[in-house]
């Protein structure tokens, strides 16, 4: 068959030859300004212009769809949700948001801090709010905010709503609508959200695009046990419900000559 579709190591391993594993993604995946990375807390830089963000539109209640893309679980998020600050040099609006995770609870994110990668990540796509003239293609086209879940002892009341929905969204395209939340129900506190890492890098997905500026934030979402293992049990990246949807989680790239920067 012509260019097979992408996909991950788990499940070019479960089919060899059936997809195009990491190591095969085309656009600029084989390029040197790559995301995930580890990031090495200690040789961060500080950057006094990393200023808090700006939040709007983040915390109004809208019911969103939610949909199994075969590679994440993906929510639509209205154009209605913007950021600015933090560094940025525009306002962007938020596209969606999807999450990476593992049913190991050690190697679900796809960023590491200092070696150590935790259960789950989430990421917030948001596009530039760009006039005519800008450049085509820039490099900071796409911001993602990026957010490392780890396991807490707690109930996170945010999350509820998102994973009941995994039930309905077992297998690749299908959708639901969620009653109204807003995405502040997955975030940590505002007030956590001062510190982060700051690095110019690309999708995690093909084509892989270098024309994201990647924020990290320190601070963690805690979800319970049981909230993150579902995503891993009530999802699958097949049709006939073969393999679960796990390990979605792209290795990490080098840092070669880029820097990171932190709040
Ligand atoms: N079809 C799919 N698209 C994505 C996607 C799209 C845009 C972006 Cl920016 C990302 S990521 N992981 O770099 O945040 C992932 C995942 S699965
Ligand atoms: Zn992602």
């Amino acid at each position: 068959n012509g260019e097979s579709h992408w996909c991950y190591d788990i499940q070019a391993n479960s089919n060899p030859g059936s997809c195009q594993r990491p190591d095969q993604w085309g656009g600029e995946c084989q390029k040197s300004h790559q995301s995930p990375i580890d990031i090495v807390t200690h040789k961060a830089r500080l950057d006094h212009n990393l200023k808090p963000f700006s939040f709007s539109g983040y915390d109004k209640k809208e019911k969103r769809t939610v949909k199994n893309n075969g590679h994440t679980v993906m929510v639509s998020l209205e154009p209605d949700a913007r950021i600015s600050g933090g560094g940025l040099a525009a306002q962007y609006r938020a596209t969606q948001l999807h999450l990476h995770w593992s049913e190991s609870l050690n190697k679900g994110s796809e960023h590491s801090l200092n070696g150590q990668r935790l259960a789950m990540e989430m990421h917030i796509v948001h596009e530039k709010d760009t006039a005519k003239e800008e450049a085509p293609n820039p490099k900071d086209k796409i911001a993602v905010l990026a957010f490392l879940v780890k396991e807490g002892n707690e109930f996170n009341e945010g999350f509820r709503l998102l994973v009941e929905a995994l039930d309905h969204i077992s297998k690749p395209e299908m959708n639901f609508t969620m009653e109204a939340s807003s995405i502040m129900d997955l975030l940590p506190k505002e007030n956590k959200l001062r510190h982060y890492f700051r690095y110019q890098g690309s999708l995690t997905t093909p084509t892989c695009d270098e024309t994201v500026v990647w924020t990290v934030f320190k601070e963690h979402i805690q979800l319970r046990r049981d909230q993150i293992l579902a995503f891993s049990q009530k999802l699958y990246y097949d049709q006939e419900k073969k393999l679960h949807m796990t390990d979605n989680v792209r290795p990490l790239q080098p840092l070669g000559d880029r820097l990171v920067s932190t709040s």
